[in-house]
């Protein structure tokens, strides 16, 4: 049985086989994917002298000066080029819209005093600064600034950005093509103890969240030849296969058979984890087939520890980051064994602070709605109470 460190390397070495694909895609389909390539502003933003507010553009030293206010002459709205300011007026401008030339100062409409009788608009309280309410040119970022990079996974706030700079398409990487084969007897409709399949939804919304839709497969049946036929299915037009269940050491747990008789061989069987210690990855070509427990929370343990790294490798992404923390709590480890631990987590002036949940162990999955983070704890790294750690969020 492998160390957890080396489990890892051992998949990783094989990410650097996988071939990357990459394909250009619309800007409105590109949320959740890994971007290919570097990408620059085309334009400053915002692109000219802008007003932050609706109200008055004027010159501050024409305003300072006029005892009775300053005559409103014209507007200007958003998506028009303004008139130049006439020394001496001012002009109604909504947000968003051109500074006129020869305007320095804007100042909310609410804040000023307009009379409607002679035309003229004054400050109802102090004048704004000069410059103010003004959002200058390039002060969000100038062209040619970095905005997003290769390997960054497109979210909401990426989109809105590229969509400022007129930007419709963008490359990103394929997704890896995976196959997720829930498996077990119990999960059968037929089944007499019938068990509801809560695994391939849950790996199915993790892996989206990268851009990977997977293919789903269901071998509710302990009996191997079928498993073989539905695993054979899936390696059809698949990069990578993921299966639940099945991998231990019970009369009905085939999955590894199944999959040496298909022509797979081993790359490790079992990782010095807990949960998740019978977690087995065979190699098949440059293709991987992760075998996860069939314990929920073992299962989603050993996701987010070898296969979503391994698929964000594949894909050229950036791993998602550690969070760092305080734990309130000691915990001893048991020797040779990296354990992953539940913790909740609440902000303090010094960051997060972690907390112990109390879980029944490798089934729990309630206790993952709960946690932020899983804590790794090694007899090389303890936890001790007090002392900063490093956590994988969830
Ligand atoms: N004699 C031993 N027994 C067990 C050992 C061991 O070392 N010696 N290891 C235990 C550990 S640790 C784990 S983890 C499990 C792993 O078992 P399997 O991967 O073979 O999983 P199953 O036995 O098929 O199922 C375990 C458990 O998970 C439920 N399950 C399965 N698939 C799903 C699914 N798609 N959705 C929701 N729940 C699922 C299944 O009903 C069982 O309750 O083995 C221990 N035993
Ligand atoms: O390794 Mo198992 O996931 O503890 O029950």
């Amino acid at each position: 049985m492998l160390a957890f460190p080396a489990a890892v390397q051992m998949i990783m070495e094989q990410a650097k086989l996988f071939p990357l694909k990459i394909e250009k895609k619309a800007l409105a389909q590109a949320c959740h994917r890994t971007v290919a390539q570097d990408i620059y502003a085309t334009c400053d933003r915002p692109e000219a002298d802008i007003s932050a507010m609706d109200g008055y553009a004027f010159c501050h030293a024409d305003m300072q000066t006029a005892a009775h206010g300053l005559p409103v002459v014209s507007k200007t709205v958003a998506g028009a080029y303004p008139l130049p300011l006439q020394q001496g007026t001012a002009q109604a401008i909504l947000t968003g819209a051109r500074i006129p030339q020869g305007a320095n100062c804007v100042m909310a409409g609410e804040r000023m005093h307009y009379n409607p009788e002679t035309g003229y608009v004054m400050p109802a309280q102090a004048l704004a600064k000069k410059g103010g309410n003004i959002r200058r040119v390039g002060e969000e970022f100038t062209r040619g600034t970095l905005l997003v990079r290769k390997g960054q996974i497109l979210e909401w706030s990426h989109i809105a950005v590229l969509a400022s700079q007129n930007i419709d398409s963008v490359k990103v990487v394929c997704p890896v093509r995976v196959a997720l084969v829930a498996n077990g007897g119990e999960l059968s409709m037929q089944a007499q103890d019938k068990r509801a399949d809560s695994n391939t939804p849950m790996l199915a919304a993790m892996l989206k969240t990268f851009g990977v839709t997977p293919k789903t497969y269901l071998a509710a049946s302990d009996d191997q030849a079928h498993l073989m036929s539905v695993l054979e299915e899936a390696w059809q037009d698949t990069d990578c296969i993921v299966t639940t269940g099945g991998i231990s050491v019970g009369d009905t747990d085939n999955v590894l058979d199944a999959f040496k008789a298909l022509g797979a061989e081993p790359l490790f069987r079992g990782v010095k984890i807990r949960p998740g210690k019978p977690i087995s990855v065979l190699k098949h070509g440059n293709k991987l087939a992760f075998c996860l427990p069939g314990n929920p929370g073992a299962s989603a343990l050993c996701a987010k520890i070898f296969l979503m790294p391994y698929l964000h490798a594949v894909m050229g992404a950036d791993q998602p980051d550690l969070i760092s923390g305080i734990a309130d709590f000691s915990f001893e480890p048991l020797a040779d064994t990296t354990h992953f631990i539940p913790v909740s987590g609440h902000k303090t002036s010094e960051g997060w602070c972690f907390t112990l949940l109390p879980t029944v162990g490798a089934s729990d999955i309630r206790v993952l709605t709960q946690a932020v983070a899983f804590l790794e704890v090694s007899p090389q790294h303890p936890i001790r109470k007090g002392q900063i750690c490093w956590a994988t969020p969830l």
